[in-house]
């Protein structure tokens, strides 16, 4: 029996809490080197609404935790990368007042119109806050609770992210990042401050918000609750959202543009630049360091894909070329384009067309609406023939890969590893422990080093096809499906 070589640093553990589930790695500080790994699912409501209960994601953290066996219990820190946006609203004894409302529940799109319209505009969100804010936007939830639940609003005590919930779980202190904070929409990034004014617009008192952590801080140790296979003393670092943990977890550096295809689908780089999109393409996200981390995110990316080859009873590998079928995947409205009521379109039927054409329209019509964003997303420094790094569950996918390649045109280089979030959050964890800057310690590990593929032709007749159908589908496209 062979037995894994011994550590040669610290052990840290990063964690990422993501939609569908919690992924824990106990990692060698020294190498990267996974020392040890658990994950455990959470349950998502299905509907209209997209929530999640809190304390699923914390018996989710400890199940992931238990997982890893006895390496956990000697990790010297942790750290919590997180999915983006979601409004945790806690009470008075520190549970929540109802379920976190996710970034895919499109509800607070009527309060979305209302509160750009209310700032002066786009450009007036985007040269303040980096953002215009759509649904997916923290401050835009708050606005729709007060609205529709305001007996569940005024009994809140304090406003989390979903990071911040586990963070404060482990530590006792209500803090948040600049990464994190950057998606709420009532952050400023002009002035990296909360914004008073876009808070009271929303009747939400800045008391309520947590403190945002500096980059490289300690925010506390893990207290002693005994659920967790920690040891006292454990360091806690600030976490981040889990798009900017995944940019830490690359060792990014500015203008690489990445691609990753998870529950959401994104399309970010690293900038120096603050990013001001007034279009609400691209979302102005801070990263977790003191740069910027321009993003443009489907809602509807695998499991949009996954259903249509359930509905088709096919493997998600049984693809087909041809055809002149468009599948335009919104089956849980849009993000990008912003089409938060529309649903999902069928154009180009033929009694020739295959199952597996209809399974690959669909990848197209996905990876479609990410590389449309991607030009708006890299700034003038960026190389714009490198290599895309191809990341989240659908990258070790073949159809996923072949579908990048082909509506690209560029070379896609696919990272070894695999849970590039938990090792950002890993390295931040390293990070409170050296000093060093987390983004170095992932390239020292080589945690973007993973095989390149070359370039094909870019397949424009498809690209052309889908903005066509998206175009003429407009009137259908911006309302729910009759009887809705
Ligand atoms: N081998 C694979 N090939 C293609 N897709 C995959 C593969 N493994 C997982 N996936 C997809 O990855 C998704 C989960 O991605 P992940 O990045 O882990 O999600 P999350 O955004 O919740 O962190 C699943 O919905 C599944 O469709
Ligand atoms: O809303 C965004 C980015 O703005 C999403 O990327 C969420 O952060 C959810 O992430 P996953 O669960 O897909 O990792």
């Amino acid at each position: 029996m062979s037995s894994s070589p011994a550590a040669q640093g610290p052990l840290v553990v990063g964690v990422d809490t993501s939609t569908q589930s919690t992924k824990a790695l106990v990692v060698d500080a020294a190498t990267g080197r996974v020392v040890a790994s658990g994950q455990a699912p959470h349950r998502v409501s299905t509907g209209e609404a997209r929530e999640s209960d809190p304390q699923e994601w914390w018996d989710a953290l400890c199940a992931a935790l238990h997982h890893c066996g006895p390496a956990a219990r000697e990790a010297s820190a942790v750290s919590v990368g997180g999915q983006q946006h979601g409004l945790v609203a806690l009470g008075a004894d520190g549970t929540p007042v109802r379920p976190a409302l996710l970034w895919n529940d499109v509800r607070s799109a009527p309060q979305a119109r209302d509160l750009v319209e209310r700032l002066g505009g786009p450009k007036a969100w985007a040269d303040r806050v980096g953002s215009v804010p759509g649904p997916s936007f923290t401050v835009t939830k708050w606005a729709w609770l007060a609205e529709h639940e305001p007996a569940a609003a005024r009994a809140t005590t304090a406003v989390r992210l979903p990071h911040d919930y586990l963070t404060e779980r482990l530590t006792g202190y209500g803090t948040t990042d600049r990464g994190d904070v950057s998606g709420t929409g009532w952050w400023a990034s002009a002035s990296e401050t909360y914004d008073e004014e876009i808070l009271g617009m929303v009747g939400l008192d800045p008391t309520l918000l947590p403190r945002v952590a500096r980059s490289g801080e300690v925010v506390g140790t893990v207290r002693g609750s005994g659920e967790l296979p920690f040891s006292p003393g454990t360091l806690v670092a600030p976490g981040t959202g889990d798009n900017a943990a995944a940019a830490l977890g690359l060792g990014l550096l500015p203008g690489t543009p990445v691609l990753s295809l998870g529950t959401s689908g994104t399309v970010y780089a690293v900038s120096e630049h603050r990013p001001t999109d007034a279009t609400g393409t691209v979302a102005g996200f801070a990263d977790a360091r003191g740069a910027w981390l321009p993003l443009a995110c489907i809602l509807n990316c695998t499991l949009a894909v996954d259903k249509m080859a359930a509905l088709l009873n096919l493997d998600r590998e049984a693809v087909e070329p041809g055809g002149a079928a468009t599948l335009l995947p919104y089956l849980d409205g849009e993000r990008t384009p912003n089409l938060p009521h529309a649903s999902g379109i069928l154009h180009g039927l033929r009694h020739d067309t295959t199952a597996g054409q209809l399974l690959q329209a669909a990848y197209d019509g996905a990876v479609h609406s990410l590389l449309g964003a991607l030009d708006q997303v890299l700034d003038a420094d960026a190389d714009r023939s490198s290599p895309l790094l191809l990341i989240g569950g659908g990258a070790r996918g073949a159809a996923w890969q072949h579908t990048v390649r082909r509506l690209s045109g560029r070379p896609v280089q696919v990272p070894e590893a695999k849970e590039l979030v938990a090792l950002g959050a890993a390295a931040q964890a390293a990070g409170v422990l050296t000093g060093e800057d987390p983004a170095a310690i992932a390239r020292r590990w080589g945690t973007a080093e993973g095989p390149v593929l070359d370039p094909v032709e870019r397949d424009e007749a498809t690209l052309a096809r889908i903005s066509g159908v998206l175009s003429d589908a407009a009137p259908l496209l911006v309302r729910a499906p009759h009887g809705e």
